[in-house]
């Protein structure tokens, strides 16, 4: 749409209009001088600017990324940086991609290579010096294509990215339309206009914001007008109304709701109610063609009811902070809140009082109850001192802007550790590093150890997995098996109560599953679509459906011939992450396989429904349910059915040691009748890495893999690596590990991973096979040689730029694997899992009399008469023809 550039030396501009013209968007603010940040501090106190970008003049982007990181925690959204700088200096890859954008030529466009070289690096593009002319010629064809691969290298990451172009300013007679404003939205570009060639009213050669917003807008109204949702500054939704061009530019000019009514015109909110609303931002939705106000509502309320929305009541926090409010002004006799109001001291007991209780909680129901009380009284001291939840939000969201975090250390009245890790890399300073998440402090590390400084039993250790008391499993998971074989539906149904906090009135959902309920988004599907039509190419291969006939001696031909396992139960884990990857994973091979009953289980949402993207691919695989519940209930009901849950033939299916228990439970009883893929537990993954390795694809590949749970196992096995060269990599770990938001999980897996150090590919080989890891990655030179050393491991990535997540999502392989060391004697799932082989024969006359003697005389042997006879007969017969 429009992307406002602004230089904040420039002395003659309006705070009025920059106020508005921020309402729309985030502005450019170019700046000359990148040392002197109070240049910038006074211009964004004077305009309260809070979404920003930054866009230094070419010759003082600094290579040291010091200075960047200052602005980004000062809350610039993005800082611009020049093509060539970026790509000379690696340091710009240690900050998030989210908030740094680059500077282009037009030229640049049509370079193939440059979209892969800067994803994942950058999610802003500003295309600097087009030419007017030229946008509806060639140029308009390659920026298309340019942003089309943008958008695809960023598909599965979620970072949105934006592409401005500028226009060179040398043109006199520039003029900046709606026309080309609406021209480049067609192909999802933004077009930058200097602030000097913008107005909220209307102007000579001047572009009016509101006509720039509303042009790039649809209306499905035969009036034209837009559905706007009006929403208070915490997100809550307020009401809905409609908007057109005059009222946007109306609400822009004043900064207050202004819309347009259906029946009385342009209407003032709250002009005869007095329940006005100051005007916070205006968004457009994602397909362009609905508006969202964001607003400070004054006065009783949005609704002509006098209720603050129109959607009834408000709950949660909200609606606590609203009560806070009215007891402050009036309350009833002998309030407790009144109390607290008046009496400070009793206000401060109760918070340490209930931060102690938060701090001894373990349960997830006492630390939620806990948490409850901690933050009534915090709000109440809140307002006791006039401030608003939307106060504390705008901390939070200016905190969640920085990228250094703070040491976080508690100050020594509370400091209840052992070890205070203050200083990182033995005794050097600390220094800032780039996260926005947490505030621990401790360093997130693996351990270390020398092979040649080992013996054979901490040799053994190592290549054990943590021990997990399987007869502790089992004795829980055993009554919850034997009441769903007893129970049925009712079990299955107390035990998602029980265990996922999910109240559902049927546990199962029936194909044709409900589109609503499948909806995606178009990335989202498309990177469904990928993947799914990668995964079924590779399975699709591996099914050999010809027979295979073999004549063993002249006269007996022997044949094999495989059939699909007719009714197979596929589990999707649920419990800390959503799977819709492992949906695809075991579906798929059911699919190609030809699998006549393919039924998903997996755990609801906290609403009782099933995640859309897993049903979407249960949809694509030709599932028939979908059973809407996880661990052993959900096995034992796959097992042995009950009355919504048909009994399967196999199991397949990772899942946490409760599923696995249960899935070893249900092979071993004979009266289930059932097989399962393989005992597959908690993921891991062995890398082999040399000092051809790069530091921050090692560290990545390993935290993969270590954030899945704090049972995830992750190891590094070092073939001679420099002290600098492994420095570098634990380094890595610990910074790219801070700013995950897993980071908790990956912090207690990590500790309890481990580095070998080891003297040659020999060894680390030999080290690897013996442990037999799930996934195996060669960071090492020559990789590709080394794969034929591979003894054991479930896959096997090779290279620096094959990251394991490329297996565990869409490249083909199967990412459900044998774990626990079990990749020595079990394949992962592939097509074969669902399938069984069935063999034939047929011997012809004189194939029998060749044979028989032969078979005659074994069963002589064993002194299985009948057998030798049955062949005696026939060879008698023949031989009297
Ligand atoms: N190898 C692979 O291909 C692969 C792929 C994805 C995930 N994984 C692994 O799968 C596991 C997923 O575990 P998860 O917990 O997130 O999901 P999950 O779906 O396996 O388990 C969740 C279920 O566990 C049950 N449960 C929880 N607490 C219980 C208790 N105290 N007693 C009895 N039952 C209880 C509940 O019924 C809940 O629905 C992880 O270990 C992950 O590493 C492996
Ligand atoms: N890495 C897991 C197998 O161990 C699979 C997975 C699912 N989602 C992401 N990864």
């Amino acid at each position: 749409m429009l992307l406002p550039i602004i230089d904040i030396s420039n002395k003659s501009l309006s705070i009025e209009f920059i106020k508005s013209l921020n309402l729309v968007g985030e502005i450019i603010l170019r700046i000359s001088d990148f040392n002197d940040t109070s240049l910038l501090s006074q211009f964004l106190e004077k305009h309260q600017l809070d979404r920003y970008w930054l866009f230094p003049v070419k010759e003082i982007v600094p290579d040291d990324i010091e200075n960047i990181i200052k602005f980004l925690d000062q809350g610039a959204q993005k800082v611009v940086i020049p093509l060539s700088k970026l790509l000379a200096n690696d340091c710009f890859s240690t900050l998030p991609s989210d908030r740094l954008a680059v500077c282009l030529n037009s030229s640049d466009l049509c370079d193939e290579g440059l979209v892969k070289k800067l994803s994942g690096l950058v999610s802003g593009y500003l295309v600097n010096d087009v030419d007017l002319d030229s946008i509806s010629g060639k140029f308009f064809q390659d920026l298309n294509n340019f942003i089309q691969n943008v958008q695809k290298s960023t598909l599965s990451s979620g970072v949105i990215s934006n592409v401005g172009v500028m226009l060179q300013q040398e043109k006199v007679d520039i003029k900046y339309s709606p026309d080309l404003v609406q021209k480049l939205s067609t192909i999802l570009a933004d077009l930058v206009v200097p602030i000097e060639y913008l107005t909220m009213d209307s102007g000579n050669n001047l572009l009016n914001v509101a006509d720039a917003l509303t042009c790039t807008l649809k209306s499905d109204r035969p009036d034209g007008l837009f559905i706007t949702v009006v929403v208070d500054e915490r997100d809550v939704a307020l009401g809905v109304v409609y908007s057109s061009t005059e009222s946007v530019k109306e609400a822009l000019k004043t900064r207050t709701g202004v819309y347009q009514s259906r029946k009385r015109g342009l209407w003032h909110k709250g002009a005869t109610s007095g329940s006005v609303q100051e005007l916070k931002k205006i968004e457009v939705d994602c397909d362009g063609d609905a508006l969202k106000f964001t607003v400070k509502q004054f006065g009783s309320g949005f609704c002509h009811l006098n209720t603050r929305t129109c959607f009834g009541k408000s709950n949660g926090l909200v609606a606590l902070e609203e009560t806070l409010r009215n007891r402050k002004i009036s309350a009833p006799p002998g309030s407790y809140t009144q109390k607290l109001f008046q009496n400070p001291d009793l206000l401060r007991s109760k918070i340490m009082e209930e931060a102690d209780e938060l701090c001894s909680a373990d349960t997830k129901d006492d630390i939620a109850w806990e948490s409850a009380d901690l933050l009534y009284f915090a709000l109440a001291k809140c307002v006791a001192n006039d401030v608003s939840l939307t106060d504390v939000e705008a901390h939070l969201d200016k905190r969640a802007k920085k990228i250094t975090r703070r040491p976080g250390n508690a100050k020594p009245q509370w400091d209840v550790s052992t070890k205070k890790t203050t200083e990182i890399n033995d005794g050097a300073k600390e220094k800032p590093i780039p996260v926005n998440i947490s505030c621990k402090s401790d360093i997130i590390k693996m351990q270390k150890f020398q092979l040649s400084e080992i013996d054979l039993i901490k040799r053994t250790s190592l290549l054990k997995r943590p021990i997990i008391n399987s007869d502790d499993i089992m004795a829980r998971v055993r009554p919850i098996i034997n009441d769903v074989r007893n129970k049925g539906d009712t079990a299955l149904i107390e035990y998602t109560a029980k265990f996922d906090k999910v109240q559902l009135n049927t546990p199962v959902i029936s194909a044709p599953f409900p589109q609503e309920a499948m909806a995606l988004d178009d990335v989202t599907r498309l990177a469904i679509d990928q993947a799914y039509d990668n995964i079924y190419k590779f399975h699709d291969a591996q099914y050999d459906r010809s027979t295979l006939v073999v004549e063993t001696m002249p006269g007996v031909v022997c044949s094999r011939f495989s059939r699909p396992i007719e009714r197979v139960g596929l589990y999707v884990p649920g419990g800390t992450a959503i799977l819709p990857s492992t949906t695809l994973m075991l579906g798929i091979p059911a699919k190609v396989a030809g699998c006549k009953e393919i039924i998903i289980a997996s755990p609801p949402r906290k609403d009782g429904t099933v995640v859309p993207e897993v049903l979407y691919v249960a949809h694509k695989v030709g599932a028939s349910k979908v059973l809407l519940a996880g661990g052993a209930q959900a096995i034992a009901a796959l097992a042995y059915g009950t009355e919504s849950v048909p009994k399967v033939d196999k199991i397949c299916g990772p899942g946490n040691q409760y599923v696995t228990a249960a899935k070893m439970f249900a092979q071993n009883d004979s009266s289930a009748m059932i097989s399962i893929d393989m005992p597959a537990g908690p993921s891991e993954l062995l890398v082999i890495a040399d000092n051809s390795s790069i530091p921050a694809y090692v560290a990545s590949d390993l935290l993969s893999q270590a954030e899945h749970g704090t049972d995830s196992q992750v190891v590094l096995v070092g073939v001679s690596l420099t002290v600098e060269h492994l420095a570098n990599i634990e380094r890595e770990i610990h910074e790219q590990a801070s700013r995950l938001p897993r980071v908790d999980i990956v912090r207690v897996s990590i500790s309890k991973s481990f580095i070998l150090q080891v003297n040659n590919m020999k060894e680390a080989m030999k080290f690897s096979n013996d442990y037999s890891p799930e996934h195996l990655i060669l960071h090492i030179e020559e990789a590709e040689k080394w794969v034929e050393a591979v003894q054991n491991a479930g896959s096997v990535f090779v290279g620096a730029y094959s990251p394991e997540s490329c297996g565990d999502y869409a490249s083909g392989t199967n990412h459900t694997l044998p774990t626990y060391g079990y990749a020595r004697m079990y394949s992962g799932v592939n097509t074969l899992t669902f399938l069984k082989h069935i063999t034939s024969q047929k011997l012809t006359k004189q194939g029998l009399k060749d044979l028989g003697y032969t078979v005659m005389r074994l069963a002589e042997i064993e002194g299985l008469e009948a057998h030798r006879n049955a062949v005696h007969v026939r060879i008698r017969d023949i031989e009297n023809d």
